[in-house]
């Protein structure tokens, strides 16, 4: 979900594994060279949708990587089999502390609201299920660090890998 520091702490986590680290909300601005708003705002939602499929479609086929997305490519079904290619984590973090570190942001479209804990909310329940499709649900607490947060990503893969299945082979 927006806000929940995926992009932050990504960073962190590629730092600490020697991965590359991505973002498809940057790699979106880079090849289109606007802003994320911008794109909301000339082409509307439903094209951003289309260059993040794209970029995500891209980004999937990397190894040693981590990738930061946007809190909306849950939403489209294709999606899902790029997502599959990794290990997908889900940062679940409280719709109190999102507009805490949200409410002066004016960089994500969807947020221009009167009330930022009601749209946040609606969002969020309208999102859940899917979120839940993740691998690996963290809990994301007010107080602790990106650094922290990423510690326990890598404390916890190993238990996902195990239940993890194994895709058939293709040859
Ligand atoms: N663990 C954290 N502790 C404090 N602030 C954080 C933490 N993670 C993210 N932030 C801050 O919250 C805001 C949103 O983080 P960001 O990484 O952009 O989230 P996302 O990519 O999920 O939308 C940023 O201002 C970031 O600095
Ligand atoms: O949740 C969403 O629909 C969005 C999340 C944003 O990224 P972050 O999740 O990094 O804020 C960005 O892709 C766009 O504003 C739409
Ligand atoms: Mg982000």
């Amino acid at each position: 979900m927006m806000g929940t520091g995926k992009t932050t702490v990504g960073k962190s986590l590629a730092k600490k594994l020697g991965y590359r680290f991505f973002d498809t909300d940057e790699s979106i601005e880079r090849v289109a060279n606007q802003t994320v708003r911008e794109i909301f705002e000339e082409y509307g939602e439903s094209d951003f949708r289309e260059l993040e499929t794209k970029v995500l479609a891209e980004l999937s086929t990397l190894t040693r990587s981590a990738i930061a997305t946007g809190g909306g490519i849950v939403l489209k079904p294709m999606n899902w089999s790029y997502l599959h290619q990794g290990l997908i984590i889900w940062l679940d973090a409280p719709v109190p502390l999102i507009v805490e570190r949200l409410r002066e942001d004016t960089t994500r479209p969807l947020l221009d609201t009167p009330n930022l804990t009601d749209t946040l909310t609606e969002l969020l329940e309208s999102r859940r299920n899917l979120y839940a499709q993740a691998d690996l649900r963290l809990e994301i607490e007010a107080d602790r660090t990106p650094d922290a947060i990423a510690d326990t990503i890598i404390k916890r893969i190993p238990t996902v890998l195990k239940s993890k299945p194994i895709p058939p082979s293709k040859s």
